[in-house]
């Protein structure tokens, strides 16, 4: 199995990761009926933001906790939908790539589910 080494791997898992979360029954509906995500801009900006988290190169500026705000006043983001999330992106992992930046991936987007899931909760209960 290969490496997660390169611009061209991240744009693979982006693309298999979101081919899975669009069709998907626990998640697929916040990209497509609540955000109606244009997904030629969303792919490219989720490319950047894990080239960003992973190889350190600053081609991501953005809010990525900001965006998701607007999206859980419309439907609830559950601590349930982020573990879903969750388990989608390890599943693409494992299914195309090994090694330590794979597992740095896994870490990564664990600890910002688990932050974005815990915020969300907390702005719905200010509200
Ligand atoms: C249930 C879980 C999640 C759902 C349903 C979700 C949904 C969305 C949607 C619909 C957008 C597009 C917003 C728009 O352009 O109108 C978006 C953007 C984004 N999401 Fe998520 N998201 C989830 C979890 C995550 C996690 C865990 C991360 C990070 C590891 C993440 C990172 C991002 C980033 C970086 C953007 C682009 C922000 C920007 O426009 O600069 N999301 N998300």
């Amino acid at each position: 199995m290969k490496k997660l080494e390169s611009r061209e791997d991240i744009e693979l898992l982006v693309n298999k990761f979101y081919d899975k979360v669009e069709t998907d029954e626990t998640i697929g509906f916040f990209f497509n009926d609540v955000a109606k995500v244009d997904w030629s801009h969303h792919l490219p900006k989720m490319y950047s933001f894990w080239e960003t988290l992973l190889f350190g190169k600053i081609s991501y500026k953005g809010n990525p906790m900001a965006v998701h705000f607007p999206i859980n006043a419309e439907f609830a983001m559950e601590k349930s939908h982020f573990e879903h999330w969750l388990k989608l992106w390890k599943q693409t992992i494992e299914e195309n790539f090994t090694g330590e930046m794979a597992e740095t991936a896994i870490y990564k987007a664990t600890n910002i589910a688990n932050l974005m899931g815990y915020k969300m909760e907390m702005a719905r209960k200010i509200k």
